[in-house]
């Protein structure tokens, strides 16, 4: 088999880390750990060591983001100016795809002081891999940089989290400490838009802003475990309806979502049902094969469903509303229901401590965190999520909450016994 650079990587950390070992080891010191009573620094006091240690976190962390790729790079570090100013003067549309521009001519083309653009795209280069700076002075892409002029989706998600969501974590421990209660106008989000608003209300009077946030979404439903295969091959589509059937997508967005389950359950006709803004924006385009079977459909989901089908689905909708507003949604879906008809609702599953590996944790921790800062909700525990349905109504009866394999968000299915 070839070489290639994750393997090389793979064996600089291996040789190094074993010289660094052997080295606290000869010298009687403790091995780096995170116990309370572990070694708080490394006292190193060779130079060839210490070389030894810096080679083995860099290649960890070009490793590292070798394996995440450049979706996964894009997303947040501490200081989010970086991606907020590519976001902003739409810099990665201003780099030619071959080749490359001076700092001097970009700042141009952006307004802006070239000290300041030159910063920032450095700062960008070296936390996010947007961007290289083969010849000093000139900028030219990456594949992350590259991947923000092809993918507009991926642009959307930088400006929603870089340009939107960011200025809220600013603003979320000044919100839980003068604001109180469920509401979901209660955030961070809104101390930072100085608006009462919820933010889809807010958007909606914001084309701009809603076509940017549902491109987010879809773009976002990208990541490791998030692809929609998982819910696709994760439910029992054709067995619980018999083979066909209505599905509605209820906060469906663009349709990404309908899209692939119509693949997977050919017999299946699917209604994505959003806010008139989302439903009239950018809409996923449908493949000939499907297009019959995929219809869209204005519909605020706190008013009465007006669809009877065999399955509603709500897929990362109940983690954008505290309980006392799910369970509005809930009731609304009601009238709609006939005996057998099923809520399936796809969406993180807050883990108990030590559950989940430390990098899956962490996902859920971050969303369960965004959804605080946006909307002043959260994502769910299993016994959450049986209280919800409980209290909606206890004609909801079958409540299973299950992981499919692989999978970053949970399956959560009601029937209802009316
Ligand atoms: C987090 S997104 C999830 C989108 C999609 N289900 C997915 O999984 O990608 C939440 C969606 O709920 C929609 N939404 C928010 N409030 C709504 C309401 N009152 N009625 C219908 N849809 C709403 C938003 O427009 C957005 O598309």
């Amino acid at each position: 088999m070839s070489s290639t650079r994750i393997r090389e990587l793979a064996n600089l950390i291996q040789i190094n880390t074993a010289k660094v070992d052997d080295w606290l080891q000869q010298h009687s010191l403790p091995t780096p750990s995170f116990d309370k009573d572990g070694p708080v620094d490394l006292q190193i006091d060779s130079h060839d060591i210490q070389q030894a240690r810096v080679t083995a976190m860099e290649a960890s962390l070009e490793l590292n983001d070798l394996l995440v790729g450049p979706t996964m790079l894009l997303r947040p570090v501490l200081n989010g100016s970086a991606l907020q100013a590519i976001y902003r003067f739409d810099i990665p549309s201003k780099v030619p795809l071959d080749g490359h521009v001076s700092f001097e001519e970009l700042a141009k083309q952006c307004n802006l002081y070239e000290p300041d653009l030159r910063r920032l795209i450095r700062f960008a280069i070296v936390y996010h891999r947007v961007f290289q700076e083969l010849d000093e002075g000139f900028v030219s892409h990456t594949a992350a940089s590259r991947k923000l002029v092809e993918d507009p989706n991926s642009m959307a998600g930088v400006g929603a989290m870089f340009d939107e969501a960011i200025q809220a974590f600013d603003q979320t421990v000044n919100a839980l400490e003068t604001m109180k209660g469920p509401e979901p106008n209660k955030s961070g989000w809104n101390i930072a838009n100085k608006t009462d608003l919820p933010i889809y209300e807010y958007h909606a009077s914001r084309p701009a802003l809603a076509r940017r946030f549902a491109g987010a979404m879809a773009t976002f439903t990208q990541g490791l475990g998030l692809s929609p295969k998982f819910l696709a091959e994760g439910y029992p589509w054709t067995s619980v309806t018999g083979g066909k059937g209505t599905v509605v997508d209820v906060g469906g967005s663009t349709g990404h979502i309908s899209v692939a389950l119509a693949q997977v359950a050919p017999g299946l006709r699917f209604i994505v049902q959003d806010l008139p803004e989302v439903i009239n924006g950018t809409r996923e385009p449908l493949p000939d094969s499907i297009a019959s079977r995929v219809e869209f459909m204005e519909h605020d989901f706190f008013q009465e469903q007006p669809v009877k089908a065999d399955i509603y689905l709500f897929r990362q909708i109940f983690h954008n509303w505290s309980d006392p507003y799910c369970i509005k949604i809930l009731k609304a879906v009601i009238p709609a229901l006939k005996p057998g008809a099923r809520i399936v609702a796809n969406d993180h599953l807050v883990p108990r401590p030590g559950e989940m590996s430390l990098l899956q944790e962490r996902a859920v921790r971050d969303m369960d965190c965004i959804m605080l800062s946006l909307f002043n909700a959260r994502d769910r525990e299993e016994k959450d999520w049986v209280k919800i349905f409980e209290q909606a109504d206890p004609r909801f009866t079958h409540i299973k909450v299950w992981m499919p394999e692989g999978a970053s968000l949970a399956i959560v299915e009601a029937v209802w016994s009316g």
